[in-house]
C-alpha cells in the first residue's frame, strides 16, 4: 500500500503540473501540432533532468526516498508519467491529463463520477467494450443508461432530465459504422437543459491531432492510447483530458485510489509513440481515403466520412481536422466477408486499430461480439461488415493485397481488363441505389459536371539536361499557368480544344477509338515504366490525321491526351466530354508548358475516370480566414487541401503524359508543376539519393525570364545530349559531375539561414554563370540566348543569366538582386523587347496544381461561380456554365478570371 495520509493525498489530487510550455506562454506564433508532438518539454524547472538527457528517462521505481518530496510511491505519481501527462495536456489543449492502464480503465475512472439513480445518455453504435462497461454499471450500480442515436442530435433531448442526467457519452466517428455525431450541437443542447451533466467524448478514432472535443463543449475526453497515440500496438494505455478542476480532482482521486495509473515503462513507450502521431496519422488517413475510394468504385457500401455523400461529412469537417484511418464496408454476404478477411495477407486479422500496420476485422464476430446479435441487429450493425484500419505501409501494397483478397474470395472479378464487383444475392449497395437511398453526390456521374483545373509552369535554375542522367536539379514553379476545363457532352464523343495552338479542335467518336490496342491500368495501379508502343502506334495510325496534316504541337498534345484517356478507362465507363486547354505560359519555350498541360490533362482524366476522389473543403475549425477566394493553398496548420496521395497519383500520370510528349523526361518538370514551391529533384536509378526535397528561401528571389521566341523541341534536345553522352562519355560525365556540385552548392547556400543575403546572391550569380557555360558546352544554347545573356550582363545591369529548360532557344533566366533599381529593370526589359524578345516578370515558388472545388456551393465563391448545380439531372440538358467564358476571356485576365470562379484547392 502507498502512503495514503491526507497530506500526500492532497498533493496527488491534481497531479498535472501547470503547463509552462513555451508553446503556451510564448508571444510568438504557437507551434503547429506536429511540432508540439515532437517536442517534449519539462513540466517545470523541478523536472529538468540533471544529466540533460534528451529522452525522458524511465523512473522504473515503485518508491522514492525521503519525506516531503514530490514523489513517494509510483501508484500516486512518477516523473516519467508526469512528463507524459504534461505532454498530452499540451497536445490536447487541456489543463489536465491523466494516463491509466487502458482505454477502458479511463472510462472506468470517468464513470466513477456517477452515483446510483443518475442517468447516462450514450450512443447506440458504441465500441463493444464501452457497451459492456455501461451494462455493468447499469446492472450493478443502479445507473440508468439510455442508448440513443446520437447521430441525430435532437434524439438526446427527450432523455435530458435536469437533476438526473449526469453524463452524456459520445463517440465520433462511431466505430465501426463511422457515423458522425455533432459533438458541438449536443454539448450546447445539454448545457442548456442540464448544465450539471458531464459531456464525455471517446476520441480514440480521431486522436487529439484530428479532433479536440474540449474545444467543442466536451467536459472530459478520453482516448484509448493503445491506438493512435502509441501507434505501435506495443502497450495498453488510456488518456483522460479535461479542463474542469473539480472533475480533474475527482478523477485523480480515483486513479490514486484504485491504482490503475500507467506504469513508468509504458509511460515512456507512450511518450515515444506520441512524438510521431501527426506524421503517422497523415500517412494513414491519406491511404485510408485511397482504399475507401477503391472499394466505393467497386460498388461496395463504404462507410468513411471522407467520401462525398457521407451523411455526416459536413458536421465532421466542422469539428475535426481529418477523416481518420478507420473505414468499414459491406459486402452483402457474411460468409463472403469472412472469406475476404481470411484471404488477406498484408492486412492482419486483429481487433484494435491505430497501429502502423494495417488490420482487417469483422466487428460482429470480433470487437463487437460482446454485443448480443439481437442488439447488434437493432442498432443496424450489419453482420457482413468488414472494418479496415489503415497503417503506414505503401498504399499500393495495401490496395493490391485487398484486391487479391476480394478476387480470391469471389467478391470481384476481372472483366475487360478491369476489376468489377460480382453481384451478391443481398447486394445492399445495388438495392439502395435502386431505392434511391444513396445521396445524390454518390450517384451523380462525374462527367455531368464541369471540372476546372490548373497547373503552374516551372523554371529550372540549375541542372537541366543533367537531371535526365541522375544529377540533381533545382527548380521552382512560376506564376504563369495552364488551365484545363472539362465540359460535359452527351453524344458519346470526346473532344479536345487547344486554344493556344491555332485554336485547334478535334473530336473522336468513342466507339471508333482503337480499344483493341489498349491495356488499361487498373485503378490504384501504376502505369508501367515504359509507354505502351502498341497503343501509341494505334493512336497515330487510327485515331488522328497524319502528323503533317495538323499543327505538330496539337498533334503531340492530342496523342498525350488520348493515350491517358484510353489507358485510364476502366469498368466499361467512357466519359463523354470536351477538354479545353488554355495557357498563360509561352508554349514550347522552356517554362514547362508541356508539364503544366500534362498535369491538367492527368488531373481532369483522373477525376472523370473516378480514379481520384476530390477531398471536400478543408475543415473550418482552425482554418484561416481566406482573404482571397482563389487561394485555399494551405488548408490549416500546414496541411494542404489536396492530400499528398492524390498529388502523387496526379504526378505519376502527368509523368506518363510527359513521356508521350518528351520521350525521356527526368520527371522534374511534372514534379514542380504538381507540388509547386521550389524543389531539389533527383531522378531515381543513378545510385544517388533520389526524390525531391523542398527548398526554402527561394520565394524571396526575383527573376527575369526572357523568351527568345525561338521555337525548339525538348524531345530532340534531350536526345541530342544523350547522343553526346554516348559519343563522349568521359567529357559529358565530368560536366554532369560539375553540374551536380553546382546544384549541391546552390542548395547549401539557399538552406543556410546564416549566410548574409548579399553573399547568397553573389554565390547564386556565380553558379548561374558556371552552369550556363556547361550547358553551352553541351551544345544546347542558342545565338539568341547568348545575345540575351550579353544584354543582361553588360553595364549598367551586370546581371547573371543562363538558359533554362531544354535550351536551343526558349527562355533565359536572369537573377535580379534585391536592390536592383526598378528603372534599370524597366530599361533592360525595353531593350530586350526592342530586340524582339519577350521579357516576363513573374513570381516563383507559388502554388502547384489546383482544382476548383465543386463542393463550394456558396461559401466564399462569388455568385454565378457554381459548377453544375446538384439538381442537374444526369441525363438532362448539358450545362456548361464555364465553357464559353473560359474560351472568351482575354489572356491578360485569364488568371484573375479563373481565380474568381470560386474556391481553389491546391496541392
Ligand atoms: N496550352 C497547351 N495546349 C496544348 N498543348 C500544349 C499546351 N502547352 C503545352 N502543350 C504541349 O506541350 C508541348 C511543348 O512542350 P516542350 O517541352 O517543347 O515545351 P515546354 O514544356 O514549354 O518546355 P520545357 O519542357 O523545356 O520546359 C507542345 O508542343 C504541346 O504539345
Ligand atoms: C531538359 C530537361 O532537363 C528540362 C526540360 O524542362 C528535360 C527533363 O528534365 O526532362
Amino acid at each position: 500500500m502507498g502512503n495514503d495520509n491526507a497530506d500526500l493525498e492532497d498533493r496527488h489530487n491534481l497531479p498535472t503540473p501547470e503547463p509552462e510550455s513555451p508553446s503556451l506562454s510564448r508571444s510568438r506564433k504557437p507551434y503547429s501540432f506536429s511540432t508540439l508532438c515532437a517536442t517534449v518539454e519539462s513540466p517545470n524547472s523541478d523536472h529538468k533532468d540533471q544529466h540533460g538527457s534528451s529522452s525522458v528517462p524511465i523512473y522504473q521505481t515503485a518508491t522514492f526516498k525521503g519525506v516531503g518530496g514530490e514523489y513517494d510511491y509510483s501508484r500516486s505519481g512518477n516523473p516519467t508519467r508526469t512528463h507524459l501527462e504534461h505532454h498530452l495536456a499540451k497536445i490536447s489543449s487541456a489543463n489536465h491529463a491523466f494516463v491509466v492502464s487502458s482505454g477502458m480503465a479511463a472510462l472506468d475512472v470517468i464513470t466513477r463520477i456517477l452515483k446510483p439513480g443518475q442517468e447516462v445518455i450514450a450512443g447506440d453504435d458504441l465500441y463493444g467494450g464501452t457497451n459492456r462497461l455501461l451494462t455493468y454499471i447499469r446492472t450493478h450500480m443502479g445507473v440508468v443508461v439510455h442508448h440513443v442515436d446520437t447521430t441525430n442530435a435532437s434524439s438526446v433531448l427527450p432523455h435530458l432530465t435536469p437533476g438526473k442526467t449526469a453524463m452524456v457519452l459520445l463517440e465520433s466517428p462511431t466505430n465501426p459504422l463511422l457515423k458522425i455525431v455533432d459533438i458541438a450541437a449536443i454539448s450546447s443542447m445539454v448545457k442548456e437543459k442540464c448544465p450539471d451533466a458531464v459531456i464525455v467524448v471517446d476520441n480514440t478514432m480521431m486522436s487529439p491531432y484530428l479532433q479536440r472535443p474540449l474545444e467543442h463543449g466536451a467536459d472530459v475526453v478520453y482516448d484509448s492510447a493503445t491506438k493512435y497515440l502509441s501507434g505501435h500496438h506495443d502497450l495498453m494505455a488510456g488518456v483522460i483530458t479535461c479542463n474542469r478542476d473539480d472533475l480533474a480532482k475527482q478523477m485523480a482521486f480515483t486513479i490514486n485510489a484504485v491504482g490503475n495509473a500507467l506504469t513508468p515503462f509504458d509511460s515512456f513507450l507512450l511518450l515515444r509513440g506520441t512524438k510521431t502521431l501527426a506524421i503517422r496519422m497523415d500517412r494513414q488517413q491519406s491511404s485510408a481515403m485511397i482504399v475507401a475510394q477503391m472499394l466505393q468504385r467497386l460498388g461496395f457500401v463504404v462507410h468513411y466520412p471522407g467520401l462525398p455523400g457521407h451523411p455526416g461529412k459536413e458536421i465532421h469537417e466542422r469539428i475535426a481536422d481529418g477523416y481518420g484511418a478507420v473505414l468499414s464496408f459491406e459486402t452483402g454476404d457474411k460468409e463472403l466477408s469472412e472469406r475476404i478477411v481470411g484471404a488477406t495477407r498484408l492486412w492482419g486479422i486483429s481487433v484494435s486499430f491505430g497501429a502502423v500496420n494495417s488490420l482487417i476485422s469483422m466487428p460482429c464476430v470480433m470487437s463487437h461480439a460482446s454485443i448480443d446479435p439481437a442488439t447488434r441487429a437493432a442498432r443496424g450493425l450489419p453482420e457482413d461488415l468488414i472494418r479496415l484500419c489503415v497503417g503506414i505501409e505503401d498504399p499500393n501494397d495495401l490496395l493490391d493485397d485487398l484486391r487479391h483478397a476480394l478476387l480470391n474470395a469471389g467478391a470481384i472479378t476481372m472483366a475487360a481488363n478491369d476489376f468489377v464487383r460480382i453481384p451478391t444475392a443481398v447486394n445492399k449497395a445495388v438495392e439502395k441505389l435502386a431505392l434511391g437511398e444513396l445521396p445524390v453526390e454518390t450517384t451523380r456521374r462525374r462527367e455531368d459536371q464541369e471540372w476546372f483545373v490548373s497547373a503552374p509552369g516551372k523554371v529550372i535554375l540549375f541542372g537541366e539536361h543533367a537531371v535526365v542522367h541522375g544529377v540533381t536539379a533545382v527548380a521552382a514553379s512560376v506564376d504563369l499557368r495552364c488551365y484545363g476545363l472539362t465540359s460535359p457532352r452527351h453524344d458519346n464523343k470526346v473532344s479536345v480544344h487547344f486554344t493556344n495552338i491555332e485554336d485547334y479542335r478535334h473530336e473522336w467518336d468513342l466507339d471508333a477509338l482503337p480499344w483493341d490496342a489498349v491495356s488499361p491500368v487498373p485503378p490504384g495501379d501504376d502505369h508501367p515504366e515504359n509507354l505502351d508502343q502498341r497503343l501509341l502506334q494505334a493512336i497515330h495510325e487510327r485515331a488522328l490525321p497524319p502528323a503533317h496534316k495538323m499543327p505538330p504541337k496539337a498533334h503531340a498534345a492530342a496523342v498525350a491526351f488520348l493515350y491517358l484517356y484510353m489507358t485510364m478507362t476502366h469498368g466499361g465507363e467512357r466519359p463523354s466530354f470536351t477538354f479545353t486547354a488554355r495557357s498563360t505560359l509561352p508554349v514550347g519555350a522552356g517554362l514547362g508548358s508541356s508539364a503544366a498541360f500534362s498535369a491538367c490533362v492527368a488531373t481532369a482524366l483522373l477525376l472523370l475516370h473516378q480514379r481520384i476522389e476530390l477531398p471536400s473543403l478543408p475543415p473550418r475549425s482552425r482554418a484561416p480566414s481566406f482573404s482571397s477566394p482563389g487561394h485555399v493553398h494551405i488548408s490549416h496548420q500546414g496541411r494542404r487541401a489536396i492530400p499528398p496521395a492524390i498529388a502523387d497519383e496526379i504526378n505519376r500520370w502527368a509523368f506518363v503524359s510527359e513521356k508521350v510528349l518528351h520521350g525521356n523526361p527526368s520527371g522534374v518538370d511534372n514534379a514542380i508543376v504538381v507540388f509547386g514551391g521550389a524543389l531539389a529533384y533527383t531522378k531515381p536509378g543513378f545510385g544517388r539519393k533520389s526524390g525531391m526535397e523542398k527548398i526554402h528561401g527561394f520565394k524571396s528571389l526575383r527573376f527575369l525570364l526572357t523568351d527568345s521566341r525561338i521555337g525548339r523541341d525538348t524531345k530532340a534536345l534531350v536526345a541530342r545530349v544523350a547522343q553526346r553522352k554516348l559519343e563522349e562519355p568521359h567529357v559529358v560525365n565530368s560536366m554532369f559531375e560539375a553540374i551536380q556540385s553546382i546544384a549541391d552548392e546552390a542548395r547549401r547556400a539557399l538552406d543556410d539561414p546564416e549566410l548574409p543575403r548579399q553573399e547568397l546572391l553573389n554565390a547564386l550569380s556565380a553558379l548561374i554563370e558556371e552552369n550556363h557555360s556547361y550547358l553551352a558546352s553541351l551544345g544546347v544554347s542558342h545565338d539568341t540566348l547568348e545575345l540575351i545573356r550579353l544584354k543582361c550582363s553588360s553595364a549598367p545591369y551586370n546581371l547573371s543569366t543562363k538558359l533554362t529548360g531544354a535550351g536551343g532557344g526558349g527562355c533565359a533566366v536572369t537573377l535580379v538582386p534585391d536592390e536592383f533599381p526598378a528603372s534599370d529593370l524597366a530599361a533592360l526589359a525595353r531593350e530586350l523587347a526592342a530586340a524582339d524578345f519577350d521579357p516576363y516578370f513573374t513570381a516563383v515558388g507559388g502554388s502547384g496544381l489546383g482544382i476548383l472545388s465543386p463542393y463550394d456551393h456558396g461559401g466564399t465563391a462569388r455568385a454565378g461561380a457554381l459548377l453544375t448545380p446538384p439538381e442537374t439531372p444526369a441525363a438532362g440538358p448539358v450545362k456548361t456554365p464555364l465553357r464559353d467564358a473560359f474560351a472568351a476571356v482575354g489572356n491578360e485576365e485569364l488568371g484573375k478570371w479563373a481565380e474568381e470562379r470560386g474556391r481553389w484547392l491546391f496541392v
